[in-house]
């Protein structure tokens, strides 16, 4: 992945909020900059009120990480910056300091391509405090985007029933990274191609795409058009039918087809960008295999989402290929995934790890303490549940309860022993070294299938899906309400009396 060295010349350092240098600032002042701190990434609500979420960008962050360095361009400009005062921000000492500082953290994090599920984590990060705090933006804003769009993009081709979705969305996305991520998140989470060429050369992404009406528009004629794109194109010619009147256009289309296969060409098909989708769609394949073109492919696009796809689906059009272009590069119907990054222990003097909670009125908000993974278990190949628990405490084998971490009424007893189990954190860094071999583009695609296979339908369909079990095992719940009481006991004790 290149993104880094090409775009940002070297240095992306830079790319987080103001208030983690001032917190990175003020932690070296107070000399706990390097006092270990774990942190967790994780949402609370999977995106488009669906049932679950693609988890997407993990190469981006392995990239980051390993590039994680201010250079000297980036120093020279902290130097620069004057508080009300008129003096220097940042002293010089800590300049120096963050100059020299180099990525040292472990980091654990569910592999690109798997589904994940509300307050478990994506990615931990545990080392020195200041590193941790300083990746806490970039760290977000890279999985936060990338896996909204991916599971937008799963979303999209569930709805078309394994026929290909082609991402037409550059045009419309949101800026230049925005396109270029999203290009790369919408083929994870299944798209068959992108019309975006610098994805395809960036990330090895298969790139495909028709024509525009302004190509028609050029000539005198539609038919004109369509000839001089067979010639130029004899074996991929998908013509755009509606620049003027649909079915006339599918007529031409059909014309130059016949001249096509009296070369020994095949047209590919035609493309349908306005009207209604499912009457044309029809009207075109019948035109098209009375005509004798049954192969010929529908393509259709214009403001496409799952939801008017899945509609299209349910009036039985006959469209083969769906373009997608704004409502998924720009996740429309929720333009942001609320990924959080929160945390959750601390190592004090003696050596050990404290476990922290940040207590919140909403119990949804309150985090999850300590060192956790998750275990997916699966049942004859179907994912039952996933358990988030404590790293270093034995889980019951043949009866492991576990309790939602937002309702503790909610439990569920597992056997693990009669279970395949899958651990989600995979090890990424140790001490800033990368143990981890990331995927190729198409493996992680791969992995969304698979992944999505093993989930009952319930929790895919698109409107009100079924919730999937998620719960705490049982000692790290006792952990949690156990430190919630005592922070709200120190609380209690803390007010003046009445
Ligand atoms: N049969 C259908 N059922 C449901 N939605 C459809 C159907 N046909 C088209 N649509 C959707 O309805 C919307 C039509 O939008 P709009 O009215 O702006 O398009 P148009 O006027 O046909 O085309 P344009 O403005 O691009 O010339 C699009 O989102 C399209 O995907
Ligand atoms: O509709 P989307 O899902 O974003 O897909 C991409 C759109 O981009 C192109 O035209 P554009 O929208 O630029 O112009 P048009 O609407 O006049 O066709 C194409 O014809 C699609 O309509
Ligand atoms: O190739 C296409 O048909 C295409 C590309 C971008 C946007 N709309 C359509
Ligand atoms: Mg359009």
């Amino acid at each position: 992945m290149k993104i880094t060295k090409d775009l940002y010349q070297g240095s992306l350092a830079l790319l987080t909020d103001f208030y983690q240098l001032t917190m990175a600032y003020a932690y070296w002042k107070s000399g706990k900059a390097e006092q270990e701190a774990v942190f967790n990434l994780f949402f609370r609500k999977h995106p488009f009120q669906g049932g679950f979420t693609v988890a997407a960008g993990l190469d981006y962050v392995i990239d980051y990480c390993k590039n994680f360095k201010f250079n000297k361009e980036d120093i020279d400009y902290l130097a620069a910056m004057k508080g009300k005062d008129g003096q220097p921000v940042f002293a010089k000492g800590f300049l120096d300091y963050l100059s020299e500082m180099r990525f040292s953290c472990d980091i654990d994090a569910v592999e690109e391509g798997t589904v994940v599920f509300p307050n478990t984590p994506l990615v931990r990060v545990k080392g020195p405090l200041i590193q941790c705090q300083l990746l806490e933006t970039p760290l977000l804003n890279i999985i936060n985007f990338q896996s909204l769009i991916a599971t937008k993009a799963a979303r999209i081709n569930l709805a078309a029933l394994g026929e290909p979705v082609l991402e037409f969305g550059l045009r419309r996305a949101q800026g230049i990274d925005g396109g270029l991520a999203a290009s790369r998140a919408a083929y994870i989470g299944g798209c068959s191609s992108t019309s975006n060429v610098m994805a395809g050369k960036l990330f090895g992404i298969p790139v495909s795409g028709t024509h525009a009406h302004s190509w028609i528009m050029s000539f005198e004629t539609e038919l004109e058009a369509f000839e001089a794109y067979a010639e130029a194109f004899p074996d991929q010619s998908v013509f755009l039918v509606d620049t003027y009147d649909t079915v006339n256009g599918i007529k031409n289309a059909i014309k130059v087809g016949k001249a096509l296969r009296s070369k020994g060409k095949e047209m590919l098909g035609i493309r349908i960008d306005s009207g209604d989708l499912a009457y044309f769609s029809n009207v075109a394949r019948e035109m098209l295999d009375e005509a004798g073109f049954p192969d010929a492919k529908i393509v259709a696009s214009n403001d496409l989402d799952e939801h008017i796809i899945s509609s299209l689906k349910g009036q039985e059009a006959s469209i083969n290929v769906w373009g997608v272009g704004t409502k998924l590069v720009t996740a429309f119907d929720q333009p942001a995934l609320g990924g959080v990054y929160k945390l959750s222990a601390i190592r004090i003097e003696d050596g050990t790890f404290v476990p922290k909670v940040k207590i919140s009125q909403q119990s949804m908000k309150i985090n999850i303490p300590g060192i956790h993974n998750v275990k997916r278990y699966y049942s004859k190949g179907k994912a039952v549940a996933d358990m988030i628990y404590l790293e270093d405490q034995e889980i019951n084998p043949k009866a492991a309860l576990i309790i939602d971490p937002n309702d503790p009424t909610r439990r569920k007893r597992l056997m693990p022993y009669f279970y395949q189990e899958e651990t989600l954190l995979k090890e990424i860094f140790r001490r800033g070294e990368l143990q981890y071999a990331p995927p190729s583009i198409e493996a992680i695609r791969e992995r969304v299938q698979v992944q999505l296979g093993a989930f009952d339908k319930a929790h895919k369909r698109l409107v009100n899906p079924h919730i999937y079990p998620v719960g705490l095992e049982e000692n790290l719940h006792n952990l949690r309400m156990n430190l919630v009481l005592q922070a709200k006991q120190t609380e209690d004790e803390d007010q003046p009396e009445k």
